[in-house]
């Protein structure tokens, strides 16, 4: 079965390999009480055409057969009738990698019992700290007993980090272990990374899977419906929305300002801000902005408190930084991954604002300033999440066992898939102003667009959206 993700797009069929063409033939080894289930989902119709409508509009025909009309296909993901692996030949190994995000355990714990469950597997490392506990730690012990209870804890069991990369000593340590399924759980800087592991691997001839897990709260990843975490995340932002909404309304000329983790992508300020209704006004990176002057932020300001007596405002972390540096010196830092180290908006605005009314006296106002830095990632997963962690970590684990190799498992248009790593690595995700979603956004707040038409006609051509849809869909 293959799903179809954009009708109008060249087909390019799926582009990684299984190891070998010639796998063997052995089903997983189920326990009793599963088999029946396992059955039915190990054999479904090899074609499931899917045609529904919608206000008399067919909308989805996602599931089609690799013969089918053009587009872009995926693997569908789950069990295989044929697997490549015998169960006592698995020596597995997970990674975490990147910033922490909700829902992390839960993935390690689902892959684990996954192997041991599911296919009888019975050796799974966890490597400590990131890409670097490849070469430069002890690797931990997995058994389901180890992981049971992990999901209901925030952060990785394994420990993360950033930087570290080194493609030749980590798949030195790979091969040096005898490992042969490798799950690699982060966001875009790690899956390049797996990318690269994956081409070293393939060079050297190795057997070994490599599957990634996409994690991110920023949900910067291209190609998937969304990335886990992020949805923890957005709900966890509101407390911190709704304390800046409290501390805004009980003041005189009270403002909240809040500010949310998205470094280059806004979807977390935009969905926490659509989920909140109390925001008048959300600024994220994609969405050029500016302060003084007609249509800019300081009149919108000045208008809110008039009309309503207080305003809250969400602010992404990668938000006007160009105008930081205009009244700042320009700062190149990165961090370890090579991610560029940001200056602090929130902050930067927060003095811009009480500078701009204390200017001539203006109008007194009391601004408080919430920055929940990482109180919105250092959570577990709530229970959406946690499903799509669960489903995420089954699919990953039968995409390696099939013989598999190169792909990261996501939700493409609501099926779970098998994504080779160049459409991952491509490009990020990003909030495409012109699209629906941030014109709901606007008439959600009624916030100015900030930008004259022409800005937004050039920022539409670099920011085409990933998928495309039937007019009314999405
Ligand atoms: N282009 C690349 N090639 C190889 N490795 C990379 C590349 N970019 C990043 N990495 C490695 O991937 C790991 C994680 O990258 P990064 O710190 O950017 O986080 P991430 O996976 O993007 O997650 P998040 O952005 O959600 O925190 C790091 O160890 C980094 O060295
Ligand atoms: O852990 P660090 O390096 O402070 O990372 C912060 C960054 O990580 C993320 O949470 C995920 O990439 C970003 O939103 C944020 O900019
Ligand atoms: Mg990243």
């Amino acid at each position: 079965m293959y799903l179809k993700m954009c009708h109008t797009y060249p087909i390019t069929f799926m582009i990684f390999q299984r190891i070998q063409t010639h796998c063997k033939i052995i089903l997983p080894i189920l326990s009793s009480s599963s088999t029946l289930l396992m059955r039915t989902i190990l054999f479904p119709k090899m074609l499931v055409l899917q045609s529904t409508t919608k206000n008399g509009i067919p909308f989805f025909t996602v599931v089609v057969h690799k013969d089918g009309p053009r587009g872009i296909h995926f693997r569908r993901a789950g069990p295989r009738q044929r697997v490549y692996f015998e169960s006592d030949e698995v020596h597995a190994c997970i990674v975490t990698c990147g910033g922490l995000c909700p829902g992390l355990n839960t993935v390690i714990r689902e892959i684990v019992c996954g192997l041991y469950h599911m296919y009888g597997a019975n050796k799974v490392l966890g490597i400590d700290g990131g890409y670097r506990g490849f070469y430069s730690k002890n690797t931990i012990t997995l058994t389901p007993k180890v992981v049971n209870d992990i999901h209901k804890r925030g952060g990785t069991v394994l420990g993360t980090s950033r930087g570290g990369h080194d493609t030749s000593k980590i798949v030195d340590s790979i091969q040096d272990r005898g490992i042969n399924q490798v799950y690699i759980i982060g966001g875009d800087g790690t899956q390049k990374g797996a990318a690269a592991i994956y081409e070293e691997i393939k060079r050297r001839g190795l057997k070994v899977a490599i599957a990634g897990i996409p994690k991110t709260i920023d949900n910067d990843i291209p190609i998937i419906d969304k990335s886990f975490g992020f949805d923890t995340a957005y709900e966890e932002a509101q407390r911190a929305i709704n304390a800046a909404h409290v501390e805004a309304e009980s003041a005189e000329n009270g403002i909240g300002l809040v500010k949310l983790m998205g470094r280059d992508s806004g979807f977390i300020a935009m969905y926490a801000t659509l989920a909140s209704r109390d925001v008048d006004c959300c600024l994220i990176p994609e969405s050029p902005f500016y302060l003084e002057g007609k249509g800019g932020l300081f009149e919108f300001i000045e208008k809110q408190l008039k009309e309503n007596g207080h305003m809250v405002i969400v602010i992404a972390e990668g938000a006007g930084q160009d105008l930081i540096s205009e009244s700042l010196q320009s700062n190149d830092q990165q961090d370890a991954s090579g991610n560029k180290l940001l200056k602090d908006v929130g902050l930067w605005i927060s003095q811009r604002i009480k500078d701009h009314f204390a200017k001539e006296n203006k109008t007194s106002i009391t601004l408080k300033y919430i920055d929940p830095t990482y109180m919105i990632r250092a959570i577990p997963g709530n229970a959406s999440d946690n499903v799509y962690c669960t489903l995420l970590a089954q699919s990953a684990v039968h995409g390696a066992m099939a013989g598999y190799t190169g792909f990261t498992v996501g939700l493409v248009n609501t099926r779970h898939t098998y994504i080779p790593f160049n459409r991952i690595t491509e490009k990020q995700n990003k909030v495409v102003i012109t699209d629906r979603m941030w014109a709901r956004l606007l008439s959600s707040t009624n916030q100015p667009s900030f930008t004259n038409p022409k800005v937004a006609t050039e920022v539409d051509k670099e920011q085409k959206p990933t998928a495309q849809f039937w007019d009314g869909d999405n």
